[in-house]
């Protein structure tokens, strides 16, 4: 017998199935839960999974070797178009949680999260099914406050009576999310099929490193999940935006302009090395934890960077940089320069950036960049656009002249 739906995920993709729905599975009531996932947009993954009904297998990839468990916990897939089968599974009284993972982007005004989400809480409150909690699992800071502006800005101009409702009977959780999980490649299919027997389509694979932390109320329940739960995620959270993901993104410029394909054969140059540590010494100065808990999580996070066993690709970490340049690296380089300092780590985001929308690197995947793009010839014209507040300071424009390739 498989677990009633009392989860809905939007965003079905191998992050989601690494984390959020290995956790569920994973918790000591897991027979009480189960989770309809939808794809943010195409649906080919769901019409995979719905063909092995749900179920795939996590790869746990650790330096030396990979360990296979199948997981059950997504017991339905179903295609992001499919809207009405989206609103209909959030009005269900059962449902007492919504998980969220599609990408930075799609948190725009007026994206897929506004609009889903209003559509579904609509639906929701026709049906008088009662409170529930919206947990974003993105990597944004304030995940939870920001889908709740942007979900309340679209109900307010649209359905005057759901913004007072969503305001009383939604609870957007604030999130931490923290395991790498690279692209499926055919090889993971095979070494599925060649270690257990079953053709999976649709393996994930991931680090053996997860954690999850969380801020919020969940109205009508939750799984229990093995994660912390706090008052504030703000330490947590900037701690990973600006160690684990600005590194992600000063690798993925900086190091593919040096001719590397993944996150592990970048960190084994010693000049990507180098500066990967000028980054961290700077952004250490902005993570309010600590100072031994921050040196612990750099050594834990050098030894994950250097899995050789994880192809984590350059390329896919590059994508979107127009929304992740801003999150991961303007906190420190503003905070750097009103110190009176150079942010030299940060000026390497930064120009390795300009150099990948000049077309030097990992290719640009990412639908924000083309005002990016026509601006690329001069370093003062994106900082105009990116952040007007740096844009006439001269000093640093000199510096990200001079790291420029
Ligand atoms: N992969 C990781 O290591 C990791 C770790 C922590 C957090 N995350 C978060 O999870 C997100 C998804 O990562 P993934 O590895 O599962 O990616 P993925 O490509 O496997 O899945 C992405 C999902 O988001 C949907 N999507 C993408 N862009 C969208 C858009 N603009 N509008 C609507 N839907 C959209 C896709 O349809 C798909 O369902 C990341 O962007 C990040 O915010 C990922
Ligand atoms: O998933 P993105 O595109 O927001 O960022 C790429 C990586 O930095 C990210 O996926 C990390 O691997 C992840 O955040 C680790 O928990």
């Amino acid at each position: 017998m498989r677990a009633p739906v009392r989860i809905v995920h939007l965003g079905l993709g191998g992050f989601f199935r690494a984390h959020q729905a290995w956790y569920t599975g994973a918790a000591p009531d897991a027979g009480r839960w189960g989770i309809a996932a939808f794809t943010g947009r195409s649906r080919g993954l769901a019409d995979d999974l719905a063909r092995q009904d749900g179920r795939y297998t996590l790869i746990v990839r650790g330096p030396s070797h990979d360990e296979m468990a199948v997981q059950e916990a997504v017991v339905k897939a179903l295609p992001g178009t499919d809207t009405a089968a989206w609103s209909a599974h959030l009005a269900l009284p059962e449902v007492a949680v919504v998980t969220l993972t599609v990408t930075e982007s799609a948190y725009a005004e007026g994206g897929v999260v506004a609009r889903r989400l209003v559509d579904g809480l609509a639906a929701r409150r026709a049906a008088g099914a009662g409170p529930l909690a919206v947990v974003s699992c993105d990597n944004l800071p304030r995940n939870g406050s920001r889908t709740a502006d942007v979900v309340t800005a679209l109900a307010a101009s649209t359905d005057p009576a759901l913004a007072p409702w969503i305001r009383d009977s939604v609870s957007f959780v604030d999130t931490m999310v923290d395991r790498i999980t690279p692209r499926t490649r055919p090889e993971d299919v095979e070494v599925v099929l060649a270690e257990t027997g079953w053709a999976d389509a649709v393996p994930v694979v991931t680090e053996p490193f997860t954690e999850w932390v969380l801020s919020g109320d969940f109205p009508a329940g939750r799984p229990a999940w093995d994660a912390r739960f706090v008052d504030d995620v703000h330490p947590y959270e900037t701690r990973k935006l600006l160690l684990l993901n600005g590194g992600h993104s000063l690798l993925a410029y900086a190091g593919s302009a040096r001719g590397h394909e993944t996150i592990a054969a970048a960190v084994a140059d010693p000049v990507c090395r180098g500066w990967l540590d000028d980054w961290w010494d700077e952004a250490a100065r902005y993570v309010p934890l600590p100072a031994g808990d921050v040196l612990a999580y750099r050594k834990a996070l050098l030894e994950r960077f250097a899995n050789p066993r994880i192809r984590h690709t350059l390329a896919q970490i590059a994508a979107d940089g127009s929304q992740k340049v801003p999150i991961r690296a303007l906190p420190v380089v503003r905070g750097e320069r009103a110190a009176g300092r150079v942010p030299v780590g940060g000026v390497r985001i930064l120009a390795a950036w300009i150099d990948h929308l000049r077309g030097i690197g990992a290719p640009v995947k990412d639908a924000g960049a083309a005002a990016y793009r026509e601006r690329a010839g001069s370093a003062r014209d994106v900082l105009t656009l990116l952040a007007p507040d740096l844009a006439t300071d001269e000093v640093l424009l000199a510096e990200i002249r001079k790291a420029l390739r």
